[in-house]
């Protein structure tokens, strides 16, 4: 069916609400609008449903909540798992309680019991309630850090990490196969309850699931002796993050937190961001504003289903703040509690890894190095940090001792498998807290691994690409790449390129071919001279392609120049192509 078929389907049936068909009428006649709702299904990308809320089928509503749903119910079936239930939570976004809602009752129509939680949690939290509950699967209403106008659903499997090769397109084949809106089973929420099938979930995946994140913390004699005395700022962005951060602080014993008032609160409308990502610098302006007047140490910013962390640090010698990025917070998270760990217990398991993702930095790698243990490339997304802890559980080889995104993001412990921005701000404030009592600010020791690990300075930038047309010009982009692969980016020379599509390394100079040793994925990355890296893939989640990084310095001063230049000669490359 074309997309004004579809349109008209949609428009004439008595089985989509009122409401839906008066939105739909309303858009009568312009043609780009109806064509971008219903050219295609919503589909699962890097994390996920994720799309603008609205009528159509490329929209979040109701009805595609409610198809994907029975899509997931079928694949349940399929392997038999519809005794152990699915674990529901939702965050602060418009139609989130409402999205879950429709997803628990259509669960519960094809038997399947459904725990949905009673009010907003994070994504974390999520993760661990599956494994917890013991349940086949889970879903988390949410579109993460995107604009207010979205919302999403990731779906999470038995080992709590989202789902992944074979489950994904199990899944995704099988709500191909639902078509017919109409046919999608659901049934009263009272019905639902009586029969056992819809079961309210809160303070007891709350407590167990905060009892995990203190069993990991290493210095509680540190916290004991100066939690009193470092401030802490933390926004929660509108989001998730507010109880759970301000409650597993408070339990450790971290005195002066303050949250932002004007951002303490959920609220769909993020009214006081246009982004509500910690990545952006907007979403730090009020949490800046209120560190320097109660002279914080650091400034925490999680996402609004606090799985990313965003963090700001004082420079005690200047008393100015610097931004840490994803790679940053993550090097300085991941160096605390491997070496620390290490302090612990004399030494490392011989079989410890680091995960990281592919776009990355190299930091890692020098870490990992550093400390003898092994460290693990995967692709984007979260989901296969996950996976790689499961494959270690399953093998016995490999214990997984941290694992970290670029994107602001990352997990210590196996507790939940998608990454925790509750863990993460409690390891800062407590790695800040170990630290304090050395006479060290949390910028000190990130300078400190520079000094041991190099001058590593990472960068992203990305093109916005909306719609239809922003599809094929992205997908241009990258077959122009392919096509015409460049020999050299600014100052450096690419010395080898590795095509995840294809599955090749071509070392340049050699012309040797050899595999990635990952899954097939559009992703182009160039090893280039003097430790420089770019790596160019369209996001999974957002209408972009992005454009990372990567340069290795002699000192601040010389890596961040380098990375200027190397950002200005990406942004030509992108410019020719645009
Ligand atoms: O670059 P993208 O495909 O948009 O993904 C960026 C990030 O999005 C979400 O936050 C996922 O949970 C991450 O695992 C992923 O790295």
């Amino acid at each position: 069916m074309g997309y004004k078929e579809n349109y008209e389907s949609w428009l004439n049936n008595p089985y989509f609400d009122e409401d839906t068909r008066n939105e739909l009428k309303s858009i009568e006649g312009n043609e780009k609008e109806i064509e971008d709702r219903f050219y295609m299904d919503l589909e699962f990308g890097t994390a996920g449903l994720r799309g603008v809320i609205g009528a159509g089928t490329n929209r979040m509503n109701i009805y595609t909540v409610r198809k994907a749903t029975q899509g997931l119910a079928n694949y349940i079936s399929r392997v038999n798992g519809q005794k152990r239930g699915v674990a529901i939570a939702y965050d602060s976004r418009h139609m989130s309680p409402e999205f879950a809602d429709e997803a628990a009752l259509c669960l519960a129509a094809n038997g399947i019991k459904a725990y949905v939680f009673e009010s907003l949690r994070p994504t974390p939290e999520l993760s661990y309630a599956v494994r917890k509950l013991g349940c086949i699967a889970g879903i988390n209403v949410t579109a993460s850090h995107n604009p207010p106008e979205y919302n999403g659903y990731k779906v999470y499997w038995e080992d709590g990490a989202q789902i992944t090769p074979p489950h994904d397109t199990g899944i995704m084949d099988e709500v191909k196969k639902v078509t017919d809106y109409a046919a999608v089973k659901t049934m009263p929420l009272d019905e639902a309850k009586a029969a056992g099938l819809y079961q309210v979930i809160g303070a007891d995946i709350d407590d167990p699931y905060i009892a995990e994140l203190k069993k990991l913390v290493l210095h509680q004699d540190c916290i004991d002796k100066v939690g009193g005395e470092l401030k802490i700022v933390y926004t929660p962005l509108h989001g998730t993050g507010n109880i759970p951060v301000r409650r597993v602080l408070k339990e450790l014993g971290f005195k002066n937190v303050y949250v932002v008032p004007e951002q303490e609160l959920p609220d769909g409308d993020f009214p006081t961001v246009s982004y509500p990502n910690p990545e952006a610098a907007e979403a730090f302006e009020l949490g800046l504003a209120l560190g320097k007047k109660v002279d914080a140490d650091l400034i925490l910013a999680t996402d609004p289903d606090a799985d990313r962390l965003g963090v700001y640090v004082k420079d005690s010698k200047t008393g100015e703040y610097h931004s840490l990025t994803g790679n940053m917070s993550g090097c300085l998270i991941g160096d605390y509690v491997i070496g620390q760990r290490k302090e612990r217990d004399g030494s490392l398991p011989a079989d410890g890894a680091f995960i990281r993702s592919i776009v990355s930095t190299n930091m890692a790698d020098a870490i990992a190095d550093y400390y003898g243990i092994e460290l693990v490339e995967v692709l984007t997304g979260f989901k296969f940090i996950g996976q790689k802890i499961l494959e270690f559980e399953k093998t016995g080889k490999g214990t997984y001792l941290f694992g970290m995104e670029e994107s602001y993001g990352c997990l210590t412990g196996t507790y939940a498998r998608d990454k925790d921005a509750i863990v993460a701000s409690m390891t800062l404030c407590e790695a800040a807290a170990y630290y304090k009592t050395k006479n060290m600010t949390l910028w000190d020791a990130m300078l400190a691994m520079y000094e041991r690990y190099g001058y590593y300075k990472d960068d992203v930038t990305s093109i916005t690409l909306k719609g239809i047309e922003g599809l094929a010009k992205i997908q241009e982009i990258m077959n122009t790449l392919r096509d015409q692969a460049p020999q050299e980016i600014g100052a450096y020379k690419v010395t080898a390129i590795r095509d995840y599509k294809k599955d090749t390394v071509t070392d340049l100079a050699t012309g040797k071919v050899t595999p990635t040793g990952l899954p097939a994925s559009n992703v182009l990355y160039y090893e280039m001279t003097d430790g420089a890296w770019v790596c160019v893939r369209p996001s999974g989640t957002e209408p972009k392609v992005k454009f990372y990084l990567g340069v290795k310095g002699t000192s601040l001063a010389d890596a961040d120049q380098k990375s200027a230049d190397l950002s200005k000669a990406v942004h030509a490359m992108i410019d020719k192509m645009l």
